[in-house]
């Protein structure tokens, strides 16, 4: 007898061990990074979706809070083949279901093949299969989400002092804790301002550049952070990542797409057009650059050549489709924030009227 299932929408139900009880649905995503396990699943990326690890083995170094990249678990729901007792532990003090010993290269495959798509997951002593079915029916798309940056950002403007070297307006769309750490040991004091943000809040911090982060959920919803970057373009020097390269490239006239199940890895690599070097990238995206809008393509992914990274050098504009902060992954791409340093330094404020 099992105690936990899990519904796919596309009619499947797999039997699994509940390793932290719960009912719940989201959109069926897998990684495939090896390590990294605790920065995952704590990525505001990854709210309303259910994370499926295809690595098989995910715990084997335990649980530390230092390593967490926001201050709690974002995922719906952990899938793995095999979670260790401390993970489990830590994803049940959290309240977030999560599921083991059931055949994680079947949902790999089976997403790779048809795309992200709706799922339930019910676990725990009294879990039927009809309650993950139940669940996985009342899933919405993600861009139903409309409202999602309300779930991942701050609600006050909060600061991170870094020395002073240049002030940084940080629009929070769920910001990993490693993109602000970036910035402020290199100086930098980082404002991090809500999500929906206006520009006068923006203009308030009388910043050196406007940067918008990584995120949950389809960047068109995003409505306020394409306003905000409407607003400043050509007067400020501007960079994003991932949500952020999105919602700069859409606001600009450019646009987004949905991909089939997108990428999300610690090892997909990136060739930059200028020097022709390829890098290897952490990436966690669903959705991708598909017109650019009035931005140049710097680099390009490797294996699908998507967009990576955009540039503008007369608005002073960079932005980056993968994480450059790592955490976890290689740290072969930490130079895009010095890059932004140095945008900081290239043109008078902004300042607030
Ligand atoms: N990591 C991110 O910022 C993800 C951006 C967006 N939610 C996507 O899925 O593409």
């Amino acid at each position: 007898m099992s105690d936990a299932y899990i519904a796919l929408a596309d009619g499947r139900v797999l039997e699994a061990r509940a390793r932290a009880p719960g009912r719940t649905r989201g959109e069926l995503v897998f990684t495939t990074a090896y390590t990294g396990y605790e920065e995952s699943l704590t990525d505001p990326s990854y709210a309303e979706q259910v994370l499926t690890f295809s690595y098989p083995l995910i715990g084997n170094y335990g649980v530390r809070t230092e390593r967490f990249e926001s201050e709690s678990v974002q995922p719906r729901a952990a899938v793995a083949r095999e979670l260790t007792d401390d993970v489990a532990e830590w994803l049940e003090d959290e309240g977030v279901p999560a599921i083991d010993h059931l055949d994680t290269r079947e949902i790999v495959t089976t997403v790779r093949e048809e795309g992200a798509m709706a799922c339930g997951i019910a676990a725990g002593p009294d879990a039927t299969p009809e309650d993950a079915v139940e669940e996985m029916e009342a899933c919405v798309p993600m861009s139903d989400h409309v409202d999602i940056g309300a779930q991942v950002s701050v609600s006050e403007p909060t600061v991170y002092e870094g020395g002073g070297a240049a002030d940084i307006a940080l629009l929070d769309c769920g910001a990993k804790g490693s993109i602000i750490s970036s910035l402020t040991e290199r100086g930098a004091d980082v404002h991090v301002l809500p999500y929906d943000a206006t520009p006068a809040d923006v203009a308030a911090v009388e910043p050196d550049v406007l940067f918008v982060s990584n995120g949950p959920g389809d960047p068109e919803n995003f409505v306020a952070a394409h306003e905000v970057v409407d607003e400043f373009a050509g007067d400020l020097p501007m960079a994003g990542i991932c949500l952020g390269q999105q919602v700069i490239t859409s606001a600009l006239g450019g646009s987004t797409e949905k991909m089939a199940f997108g990428h999300r890895g610690v090892n997909q690599p990136v060739k930059d057009l200028r020097t022709d070097k390829v890098v290897m990238t952490t990436q966690n995206h669903g959705y991708t650059v598909d017109d650019t809008g009035p931005l140049d393509v710097t680099q390009v992914n490797v294996n699908d050549d998507t967009v990576e990274g955009l540039d503008n050098e007369e608005l002073e504009i960079i932005t980056r489709q993968y994480h450059p902060e790592a955490n976890p992954g290689p740290h072969d791409s930490l130079g895009f924030f010095d890059e932004v340093m140095d945008l900081a330094q290239s043109t008078p404020h902004v300042t607030a009227d």
